[in-house]
């Protein structure tokens, strides 16, 4: 299991392992051995020439015990503080023991050359913008022809936020300490890390948003039942698609029946049947309006293909007075309230969508979309799925989980409805909402990925998609996490 921290998150933990006995200087001895071990993976340590620029905080600390390592080892490496010397006390007397070894440091970086730079300068402790001397020495460290290698978080890029200094760090690899922090999944901050490593410092994980995961265990991959018959697997409604939309109807349905649904029922208009019919002869359908109280689905998804008019507000109204669990993607998504429903409700907006519902500006909210999804969940109390590359899964008790699997060859209209389809199906036979949720995205985007490994990205056709539901299945049934 992969864990995500905010900054402050990190700060509570910190003053928590020190009450409980395990001081700061230890956990930064802990990082530095850390990142001297995937340093010396991923170089050969005696062929490259470190350059350790390290910066006035804890995060320049973990910058002073790795070059100590280094040197200790026999590596060509020169620290230097080009903003100051340490100010917190367990860099410092990480500083002391360096120098009691006999070894220096410089405090004038442009004259220095190397084939491997470490940027320790600012970690988690950022806060942005960044002073005139910080912008300086990150223009010239990517101005440099070497290998960049930052430590946490590059320095000028948020913790918490996609936000960036306009002078970021490139990094070509990042060493992010104890677990991720959002930034790595918010862009433009995402793109800045290049290839991310998990340095271990022993502390126990605590976090309450974690990287997803499929298990091999989870009924989405498992399909078991003993005298099993279509009713196991349960019944979903579908209310999508148009005369003009039909095939977002189809997509759905398409995903549906390709991941175990017992039934599906397809309420649609009478003009949208002959063509999902063509590609989901296992459909029923139903040309009603919404759904009676007493109803036998196990649960429904609503608004694939469905314009966002007063008449899906009607039916989303009705659904939110019955028990079985609704999921409202597309035309089914508006600024509402949820807070007087009666059953669990999954969201599941692109970027765009979440800003109507929400009155943001879509840019505020993909620079801090984990943030805005939780906040939404917590306060209407129902489940966020925020799409788009690294989907972020927010539930209402303010844990959550991001995805990362998936790629570009997902961005093209109609992917989504696959997902809603697949969503609804696991949906139907979960114990679990948060599991179905998550798992249903997180084999969405594995389809596309392992699409990817042979083929183009750009010839994936969302049609596509659910023929790889199979392998998608198959291959996390083995492999599990
Ligand atoms: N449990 C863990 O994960 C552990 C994590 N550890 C490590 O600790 C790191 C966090 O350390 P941290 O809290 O000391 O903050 P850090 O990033 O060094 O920054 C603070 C310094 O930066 C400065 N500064 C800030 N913004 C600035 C700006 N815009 N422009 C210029 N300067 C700016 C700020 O200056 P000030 O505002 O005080 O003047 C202050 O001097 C974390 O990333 C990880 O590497 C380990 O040691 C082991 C345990
Ligand atoms: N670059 C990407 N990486 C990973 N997933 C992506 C990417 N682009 C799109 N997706 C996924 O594809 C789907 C697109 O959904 P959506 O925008 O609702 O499309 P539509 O409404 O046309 O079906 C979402 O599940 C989204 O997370």
């Amino acid at each position: 299991m992969l864990y995500i921290y905010k900054g402050e998150e990190i700060k509570k933990i910190d003053r928590q392992a020190e009450s409980l006995g395990m001081d700061s200087f230890t956990l930064m001895e802990a990082a530095g051995s850390g990142l001297f071990r995937q340093l010396t993976d991923d170089f050969e340590t005696s062929k490259q020439c470190f350059l350790i620029l390290a910066g006035k905080g804890n995060n320049g600390g973990d910058g002073i015990v790795l070059a100590r390592y280094l040197k200790t080892a026999g590596a060509s490496c020169t620290l230097c503080f080009p903003a100051g010397l340490p100010k917190t006390e367990p860099a410092r007397r990480h500083l002391d023991y360096y120098e009691a070894l006999g070894y220096s440091y410089e405090t004038e970086p442009f004259n220095l050359t190397a084939t491997v730079m470490i940027d320790a300068l600012l970690g988690a402790g950022t806060s942005l913008p960044l002073s005139t001397e910080m912008k300086n020495l990150c223009v010239w460290l990517n101005s440099q022809k070497a290998e960049r290698v930052s430590i946490d978080v590059p320095t000028g890029a948020s913790t918490d936020t996609g936000n960036c200094d306009s002078s970021v760090i490139h990094a070509h690899k990042t060493y992010i300490v104890h677990g991720y922090k959002p930034s790595r999944f918010l862009y433009p901050a995402a793109s800045c890390y290049g290839e991310p490593s998990l340095i271990e410092i022993g502390l126990p994980q605590t976090a309450r948003w974690t990287i997803s995961t499929v298990s091999a265990t989870s009924p989405s991959v498992q399909f078991k039942g003993s005298n099993a018959h279509k009713g196991t697997f349960g019944h979903g409604l579908l209310i999508a698609g148009t005369k003009s939309m039909p095939g977002s109807a189809a997509l759905a349905a398409l995903g549906c029946v390709s991941s175990g649904a017992g039934k599906l029922t397809v309420q649609t208009a009478e003009e949208a049947v002959s063509v999902i019919a063509s590609h989901v002869p296992e459909a029923m359908y139903d040309f009603h309006t919404g759904v009676e109280d007493a109803h036998s689905f196990s649960a429904i998804a609503a608004g694939c293909g469905r314009p966002a008019d007063d008449a899906m507000e009607d039916i989303v109204q009705q659904l939110l007075q019955q028990e079985k669990p609704v999921i409202l993607d597309a035309g089914a998504l508006a600024p509402r309230s949820y807070k007087a429903a009666k059953c669990s409700v999954i969201v599941t907006p692109h970027p765009g969508e979440f800003a109507r519902m929400t009155g943001k500006q879509t840019k505020d909210i993909q620079l801090n979309r984990i943030q805005e999804a939780s906040q939404y969940a917590v306060e209407q109390g129902v489940t966020v799925v925020l799409k788009g590359e690294y989907t972020v899964i927010a539930f209402s008790d303010g844990s959550g989980v991001v995805n990362t699997t998936g790629n570009e060859g997902l961005s093209k209209g109609g992917s989504g409805d696959t997902l809603t389809g697949i969503l609804l199906a696991l949906l139907m036979r979960h114990s679990s909402l948060e599991e179905a949720v998550k798992d249903a995205v997180y084999l969405h985007g594995l389809c596309a990925d392992i699409w990817k490994r042979n083929r183009p990205a750009q010839a994936l056709r969302p049609f596509n998609l659910h023929d790889w539901i199979p392998a998608a299945i198959s291959e996390q049934k083995e492999r599990g996490d």
